[in-house]
Order: structure tokens, then sequence, then C-alpha cells
């Protein structure tokens, strides 16, 4: 069973603009992969229709063999919590501390304190944050920022992490620190898609790489095949 499947999906925004045009591929649970792309070609998009900011116009996306479309109104956080996401810029809560960000998405759960506690501490030793655990984010480096972003995204055990552009912001250093964490959660079960226009860093993760152009799926490249790509 699939994790992931886009069948013909095209997305059209308001305004006329078509951002993703039939695009058909499929992520299996525990695979890892990246989707890349010009300024524009529809990374965002098409991971904004994964984690539902976006619907698609046309075509179905089924997230274990659950299509989508069919997910509305409350059933939305209940979807959201099997997906975590990834930002470049992290979306952290500047008044509260690095344990608070974290526990957030368990608190909005309606998860006992207990358990909150335990969960968040035990991803954020994961990830070697846990000595600041009571900092806030602006007294954290960029590196360690994004740590508590992909923290917050990994509470909840989503079965898929999403990532749009997630080192960005980060020197070559931390960048390949943040893949090695990424490419570290397959064997977790953990299925990953990050969205990355920097094309040497895709190289050099040796995974599976689907190209956008302009909305369309132009190339599904295999690992095997991506030193020739
Ligand atoms: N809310 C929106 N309304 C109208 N057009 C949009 C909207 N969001 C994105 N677009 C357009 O859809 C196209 C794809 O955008 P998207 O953000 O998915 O691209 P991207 O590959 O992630 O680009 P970048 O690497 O610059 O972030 C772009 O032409 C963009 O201008």
């Amino acid at each position: 069973m699939s994790v992931l499947r886009f069948d013909n999906v095209s997305k059209q925004y308001p305004g006329g603009h078509v951002a993703l045009s039939e695009v058909s591929f499929e992520v299996q649970p525990g695979e890892m992969l990246f989707v890349t792309g010009h300024s524009g070609a529809g990374k965002s998009t098409l991971l904004k229709l994964i984690h539902l900011a976006e619907r698609p116009s046309r075509g179905a996306v089924l997230f274990a063999e659950r299509n989508l479309l069919k997910v509305r109104g409350r059933r939305v956080p209940l979807h959201r919590r099997e997906v975590g996401v990834v930002f470049q810029d992290h979306r952290l809560l500047t008044d509260r501390s690095v344990f608070e960000n974290v526990a957030l998405p368990l608190i909005l759960r309606g998860l006992r304190r207990g358990e909150i506690g335990k969960r968040v501490r035990s991803v954020l030793d994961k990830l070697g944050l846990g000595a600041r655990e009571r900092a806030l984010p602006t007294q954290l480096s960029a590196g360690e920022q994004q740590r508590v972003g992909i923290a917050r995204a990994l509470v909840g055990e989503p079965r898929l992490l999403l990532a749009d552009e997630p080192t960005g912001n980060l020197d070559p250093t931390l960048s390949a620190e943040i893949m090695a964490l990424f490419a570290a959660l397959p064997e977790r079960g953990i299925s990953v898609l990050v969205a990355s226009h920097d094309l040497g860093l895709v190289k050099r993760m040796k995974r599976r790489v689907l190209v956008l152009d302009h909305g369309q799926l132009a190339d599904d490249i295999a690992p095997e095949d991506l030193a020739d790509a």
C-alpha cells in the first residue's frame, strides 16, 4: 500500500494560473524523495495539496489510499496528524520556549501533560536539543531553530514528513546535518518528501527525485540514475 499517490493532479489557482498539470506519482512507506524544479515550478503547491492547505482542481491525491477530496471539516486536523510539515522559515512562536513550541501539536490534541512531556523530551533528545528546551527560539542558532521546527513536525509521529526548502536559510554544513536527520527517518517507517531547488544538495543525497517544470512532472529519477541526470 502506498503512503501517497497523485493521480493526474492539476491545480489552477483563482485568477487562472496553472501551478500543476496532470501530475502522477506514488510514494511507498519509508521512502525518502525530493521534488525539485525552477522557482514557480509548483513545488510548494504540490506539498500544499498533501497537507490540505490547497485542494486540487482536477485529479485525486490519495493518502494511505484515502482520497483527500473526501477529507473535510473536522477531519482535516485528523489528517494533519499523519503529515508533519517543516517550513524554510520554521514558523516558531517567538514568545514560547523550545519545549512549548514542540508541545503545541500535542496540546491541541488534548494529550495528558505527562504524556506530552515524555514525547517532547524524547524527540528533543533525538534531535540533540535536550539541553535547550527552556530557550526561546531567538536564543538559538539558525540550525537549532530549524531542528526545533523538525521536532515539532515529528512529535506527533507522522507517517509522512513534508519539508519545503528546509535548508534554504542554512550554510552547507548545517544543510548536510538537517538532511542527515531526514535520511534517518525512513528506517523508522516515516516517508520523507523534501522540496528543494538546490540541485547540488539533492544529487548528493542519492534519493529518488521528481522534477517539476512549469507544473508538469518532467522527470522521476531513480537514485541509481542520478549521476547521469
Ligand atoms: N495562492 C496563489 N494564487 C495564485 N497563484 C499562485 C498561488 N500560489 C502559487 N501561485 C503560482 O503558482 C505557481 C507555482 O507556485 P509554487 O509556489 O508552487 O512554486 P515553487 O516551485 O514552490 O516556487 P519557489 O521555488 O519560488 O517557492 C507560481 O507561478 C505561483 O506564482
